[in-house]
């Protein structure tokens, strides 16, 4: 798609900003006014605060240029944050990378849900396993939030675990982090001391008939991976549960975010593995999206 035109250096900041906004709404991009500002501050090297103090002043040659091409990625899609490189999650930025998912505020609620069951216990030694670490959003959270865990991070995408590698040493978290590319937990299974009290994964669940029809900035730039959970979007639970209640130790639990619609099946899967104790936590929007498991 074609850059917006009617702004060049001369253009007055809120100007060019009112223009993207009008452009981005245009072609169907959500949160067009946010995504302006944002790529607005990004293009002039500008926080909020900056872009909001002078709002007359010209975008100037070069941030009229760098404008432009973020302005053309936006408007074919890209979603804001991998234009910018980087998302907030739990309070820190991660580094994004095509091979890697851009982690969701609704994820969130899965660092919620290990929180509150960890409850007083956070300087505990836990030992936590992430299945499908992508960026490492999941597994920097749980160990910036409980000072003396250790934990493993695990994807079949070996630029994943690089994505994830670099946000755990961005965060100072290498020391406690180490990141395996395989296929699920296979090469820890082979070793029977492996054994966690936090198991998470927010693994793929979309069903495949359902990928074409989901939003651009999800279909064409967050990667097939992440998203493709086989016919019926349940796949990666057939193959993460048993390993889970294999891998977990006999106190410890299992937490995995789950499609929309998805607690059922996912329910039933956990039951068959013998998890005894198993409670729902819905998501910002009210929808049931994490499920927590024990043996008891
Ligand atoms: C939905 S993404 C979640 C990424 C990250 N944990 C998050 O919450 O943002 C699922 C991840 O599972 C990984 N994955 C898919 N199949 C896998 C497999 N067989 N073994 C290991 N990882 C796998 C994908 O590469 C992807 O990074």
């Amino acid at each position: 798609m074609a850059p917006p035109s009617g702004f060049d250096a001369n253009t007055p900041r809120d100007r060019a900003r009112r223009i993207l906004s009008g452009a981005l709404a245009e072609a169907g991009v959500p949160s067009a006014d946010l995504d302006a500002r944002l790529l607005l501050c990004a293009a002039l090297g500008l926080d909020h605060a900056g872009l909001l103090r002078d709002p007359g002043a010209p975008l100037g040659a070069r941030g009229a240029q760098a404008l432009e091409r973020m302005a053309a990625r936006r408007l074919a899609r890209e979603p804001t944050s991998r234009i910018l490189g980087a998302r907030e999650f739990w309070g820190a930025r991660f580094h994004l990378g095509p091979a890697a998912l851009d982690p969701r505020p609704d994820t969130e609620t899965l660092v919620e849900v290990v929180l509150d069951a960890v409850g007083a216990e956070t300087g505990r030694a836990w030992r936590i396993l992430d299945l499908g670490v992508g960026s490492g959003a999941l597994l920097c959270a749980l160990l910036a939030s409980l000072p003396n865990a250790f934990g493993v991070g695990v994807d079949l995408a070996p630029a994943a675990c690089a994505i994830a590698d670099r946000n755990l040493a961005a965060q100072g978290l290498q020391g406690r982090g180490k990141l395996i590319c395989a296929d699920w937990a296979a090469p820890l299974e082979a070793r029977s001391a492996a054994r966690f009290d936090i198991i998470v994964s927010n693994p793929p669940y979309i069903s495949r008939g359902d990928i074409a029809r989901l939003e651009p900035e999800v279909r064409i730039y967050d990667p097939l991976l992440a998203l493709d959970g086989g016919e019926d979007g349940l796949d990666a639970y057939r193959a993460v549960i048993p390993t889970a209640a294999r891998l977990l130790a006999p106190e410890g639990f299992v937490a995995l975010e789950i499609g929309q619609g998805q607690g059922k099946d996912v329910d039933a899967l956990l039951r068959d593995a013998s998890f005894s104790a198993r409670n729902f936590r819905l998501d910002l929007g009210g929808v049931e999206r994490i499920i927590l498991a024990k043996f008891a």
